[in-house]
């Protein structure tokens, strides 16, 4: 851990009709790191994405972007100080082409009014945008496909550029890999991989085991809402613990 994380949640706590979703979660991810979070089936992955990306509000704890505390402010803030994140679900405009999705991310950060009416032109800047977004996960190609088509793996790297448009520091991925056909799945991981190692942080929440072991610096394991182990992959492939807790699935 570097000693100034750019996301840090301390003693994280949301408890919901008495019951703890999360549990006292500490985490830091420092600048330029990449951070998995794997546990079984309702752990609290998500929620703790959503927790720090403010989706939703913990009863308890605080989430830190680079030393700020923001456990208050809504998306929209947390998104402008620098914190993206993609969904579990699809977010994308499946009547509109590949390059006008991104093109109207690209606008909300240039801060220009949105506009599926204008028509993209070559050479204004959200265009440009968007085009340099496309090419950095491989979809150049398909600048003019219709979203709705595309394979499930463009689609999330669809997502990825429409996340990347709106210049993010913080990057949570939440689940990237769900719905890929197998096939896709190791052009998805170089796409990451690349976004990554173009300093930009990211957190990553994915069921892959191999793909997280293979990607990351850091992995936290969660289990009933804690944070059971969270160090190096291959300590954490080393816990015992860990391995009891996915009791029946291999790491
Ligand atoms: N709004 C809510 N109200 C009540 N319970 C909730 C709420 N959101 C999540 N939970 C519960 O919290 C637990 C953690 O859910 P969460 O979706 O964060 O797990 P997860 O680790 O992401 O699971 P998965 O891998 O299946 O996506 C689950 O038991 C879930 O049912």
């Amino acid at each position: 851990m570097t000693d100034q994380p750019v996301l840090a949640v301390e003693h994280l706590e949301l408890q919901i009709g008495g019951a703890r979703i999360i549990d006292d979660v500490t985490l830091s991810v420092g600048s330029g790191e990449m951070l998995g979070v794997i546990g079984p089936n309702g752990a609290g992955k998500t929620t703790l994405f959503n927790l720090m990306s403010g989706i939703m509000t913990p009863t308890g704890g605080r989430v830190l972007l680079r030393g700020d505390d923001v456990t208050r402010l809504t998306v929209q803030r947390r998104a402008r100080a620098g914190l993206g994140r993609t969904f579990q679900t699809s977010s994308l405009f499946t009547g509109l082409s590949a390059l006008e999705n991104v093109r109207l991310s690209a606008q909300v950060s240039i801060g220009h009014e949105l506009s599926v009416l204008a028509r993209p032109r070559r050479g204004d800047a959200a265009t440009s945008a968007a085009e340099e977004r496309l090419e950095e996960v491989g979809l150049a190609h398909h600048a003019q496909t219709m979203a709705g088509v595309l394979s499930h793996g463009d689609k999330r790297k669809l997502e990825i550029a429409m996340l990347l448009a709106t210049e993010p520091s913080v990057i949570l991925l939440d689940e990237p890999m769900a719905g890929v056909a197998s096939g896709d799945v190791p052009e998805l991981v170089e796409v990451i991989r690349r976004v990554h190692r173009s300093g930009r942080t990211v957190l990553m929440v994915e069921h892959h085991m191999d793909v997280v072991l293979g990607l990351v610096d850091t992995v936290a394991v969660m289990h009933h809402g804690q944070v059971l182990a969270w160090d190096t992959p291959q300590a954490v492939m080393a816990d015992p613990t860990v391995q009891s807790a996915y009791l029946g699935e291999s790491l």
